[in-house]
């Protein structure tokens, strides 16, 4: 074990074991979780080779072996529970996607909330035992964000009783599914509703692709893999043309809209139910925002604290970088972010199923809200983790751009869900949708609930427009803090709504005035993010009883608070003191940042780094990591470097 490592482990101070346990939910919590974690870790069959010593052909069809090979042990172990599958697959995934990927998180959940009891019976038992293998197809070639605009058509056809589904141009082929160019079978495939001659907009649709014996494409289907992309190689993120293909009337999704057998159309209690499986994603996703992060993090902090470099005092042995102010500023802050982020994902993932409880009983009421959340803190998180799990990578000079440091795997694997399921500046205008809406209900004196209540506070310490509201910050104190950050999130929607006002005060259309005041908008909803994280994290802290556990996150807590302050000193009143209230908070943070990335608890398999290793020994480990390369396995030919040289 490294001296440094073990130093810094003794000299934290809490116990990272309480942490752990705390943030599984509980000390059985996390045995169970490591027991699952050591079935993959000590499993023959998941000891292979690095994925970056392999071609994407080699990369895919490992990929698809991996799958296959969980489903089978998952069942020999008895695993079900959703939660202790994930365990398992994130551990055998490592850093990268699985080949049955979007089966598992958005064809079965379609199937699951969008299907009739009847289809349930019958298509759940074909997915739940991969005979039907399924993606998820909405974007097309054309359309990707604006899904209304979607071109592929479901028309019915009453004689038959049959849909027959069509891409009428090059635009709308579907693009992008994952899954889809090798590997599904069936996908959902959103379309456009035609029945009776009148356009009922985007539904869903069941629609077979490939032979389920022969694995060949149907009659009518064009399907393959799009192509090498910045990152995802072992997923087949593909294309579909779909030309008069036809499906059952009963292949539609029907839970909540119908087509009669005479092609009568009823429709949905609400037209955006048909949107929610992206909703569920969303939700997700700000958990895996936590977990790139908090691996990086990790990785970057413990290798900060064995890298030794430069010289601090003249003359004295090379400091480790972890003790540098600036290496400190980099890391601290995103470790706060880290822990903020897990305790937020925690709650996105309850208040989504909470809400989604009383919408399968009919109660729609919650779902703006739901959808305004999921949108913000999906974009809000994304896009800090995104940036930080780069500021990891350099923190780690040269190292941290090698494949074997881990960071630039999470990264290409982390930085699309900036884009997917809901590009993140387009779903920050729609949480600002919401927040507006809000606004002008307070405005009228109408009770507000949830995230956005604190615009009512605001509007009862009238009449001063809360703009014009001194920012009075006690920069020691966390309730003050939090209130700070609600205030700027008050007056920042209030400012979106005053220009949007303006904009239409000029008698310019509605969506001219709302493109005006985008920017506007789009800082509102950061806003409105960055004070439900601070919120949550101070929230998260009444819950705990450890002393010192509660000590070490209120200080990761303030500095969360605080740097998020000077990153936005514009919204806030400049408070000089707080640089060097952070610096304090740096060197507070300094003894326990790697017990802090210990208690997340990553084991060096699903960690997947050098770099990052639990022992530390990252010198050894590289080098032995660098002679496996693919390129070390034969000597180059002299003669040809030799005739090169010969021809200059
Ligand atoms: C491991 C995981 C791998 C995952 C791989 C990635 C998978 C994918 O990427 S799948 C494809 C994802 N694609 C997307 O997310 C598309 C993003 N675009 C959209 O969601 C929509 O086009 C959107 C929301 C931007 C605009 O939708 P549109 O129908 O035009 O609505 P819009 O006119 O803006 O708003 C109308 C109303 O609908 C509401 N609304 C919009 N979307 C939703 C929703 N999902 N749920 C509930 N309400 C919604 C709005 O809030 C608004 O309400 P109100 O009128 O009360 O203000
Ligand atoms: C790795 C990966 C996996 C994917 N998997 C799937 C999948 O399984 N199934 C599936 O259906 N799709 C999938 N997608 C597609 C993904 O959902 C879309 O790429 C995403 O929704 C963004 O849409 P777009 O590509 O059309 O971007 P665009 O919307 O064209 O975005 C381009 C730019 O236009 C801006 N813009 C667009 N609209 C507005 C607006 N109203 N106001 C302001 N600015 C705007 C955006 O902010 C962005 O800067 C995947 C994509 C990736 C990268």
């Amino acid at each position: 074990m490294n001296p440094d490592i073990c130093r810094e482990r003794e000299n934290a101070t809490f116990n990272t074991e309480t942490l752990t346990n705390m943030l599984d939910g509980s000390a059985e919590k996390t045995r169970r979780r490591r027991e699952i974690e050591s079935l993959v870790i000590n499993d023959p069959d998941f000891q292979h080779d690095d994925p970056n010593f392999m071609s994407r052909s080699e990369r895919y069809d490992a990929a698809v072996k991996k799958s296959s090979q969980m489903i089978m042990k998952l069942r020999d172990y008895g695993i079900s529970d959703p939660e202790e599958i994930y365990f398992y697959k994130r551990t055998a995934r490592r850093t990268f996607h699985e080949a049955f990927g979007l089966h598992y998180t958005m064809f079965l959940p379609t199937l699951y909330s969008q299907c009739t009891p009847e289809q349930q019976k019958k298509w759940l038992p074909l997915a739940e035992n991969f005979k039907a293998l399924g993606t998820y197809a909405q974007t097309e070639l054309g359309h990707g964000t604006h899904i209304r605009k979607l071109e592929t058509t479901a028309t019915y056809d009453p004689s038959t009783q049959e849909f027959v589904l069509n891409c009428p141009t090059v635009s709308s082929i579907k693009w992008w599914p994952g899954g889809l160019g090798k590997t599904s079978n069936h996908a959902i495939v959103l379309a456009q509703l035609y029945t009776l001659g009148k356009c009922h907009g985007l539904h869903a649709f069941i629609v077979p692709i490939r032979c389920m014996k022969t694995h060949q494409p149907l009659p009518g289907v064009t399907v393959g893999d799009i192509g090498p992309k910045f990152g995802f190689e072992e997923v087949d993120n593909g294309y579909l043309k779909l030309e008069n293909v036809r499906i059952p009337r009963e292949n539609m999704l029907m839970k909540y809209a119908q087509v009669e057998p005479d092609g009568s159309y009823l429709k949905p209690p609400s037209d955006k139910l048909t949107y929610g499986t992206m909703v569920f994603i969303r939700a997700m996703i700000v958990g895996e925002s936590a977990r790139a992060l908090s691996k990086s993090c990790t990785i970057a902090i413990r290798y900060s604290a064995v890298r030794h470099q430069s010289e601090l005092r003249p003359g004295e042995p090379e400091p480790q970088i972890l003790d540098y102010q600036a290496q400190q500023y980099k890391l601290f802050p995103l470790l706060a972010a880290a822990y903020a982020f897990t305790f937020v994902g925690q709650y996105m993932s309850d208040t989504y199923h909470r809400i989604t409880g009383h919408i399968n009983q009919g109660d729609f009421s919650q779902l703006p809200e739901l959808h305004a959340l999921a949108a913000g803190l999906k974009a809000f998180t994304t896009w800090t983790a995104n940036a930080g799990i780069e500021v990891c990578r350099m923190a780690c000079g040269g190292h941290g751009y090698l494949c074997c440091s881990g960071l630039p795997d999470i990264y290409v694997t982390f930085t699309p869900t900036c884009t997917y399921e809901g590009e993140n500046t387009v779903m920050m205008l729609q949480t600002a949708r919401f927040l507006v809406k809000c606004y002008r209900q307070a405005r009228e004196g109408q009770q507000l609930s949830g995230t956005v209540s604190y615009l009512n506070e605001q509007q009862r310490l009238q009449p001063q427009p809360v703009s014009s509201r001194p920012t009075v910050v006690n920069i020691n104190d966390l309730a003050s803090l939090v209130e700070a950050y609600k205030l700027r999130a008050a007056k920042l929607v209030e400012v979106a709504a005053k220009s949007l006002q303006g904009e239409l005060q000029r008698s310019i259309s509605q969506e001219d005035a709302w493109n005006n005041s985008s920017i506007e908008l789009v800082r509102a909803s950061d806003a409105h993010c960055h004070y439900v994280v601070v919120e949550l994290f101070a929230a998260k802290l009444s819950e705990i009883s450890d002393t010192a556990v509660h000590s070490v996150l209120n200080t990761l807590a303030l500095l969360y608070a605080l740097h998020g302050i000077t990153l936005n000193s514009g919204d806030f009143l400049q408070l000089s003191q707080i640089t060097q209230r952070i610096k304090a908070l740096l060197v507070e943070i300094r003894p326990n940042a790697v017990a802090l990335v210990d208690s997340f608890d990553y084991n060096d398999e699903m960690l997947n780094s050098v770099l990052g290793r639990y022992d530390g020994n990252v010198y050894e480990s590289m080098f032995e990591w660098a002679k496996r390369s693919p390129l070390n396995r034969t000597e180059v030919r002299s003669f040809i470097i030799f005739n090169i040289i010969q021809k200059k």
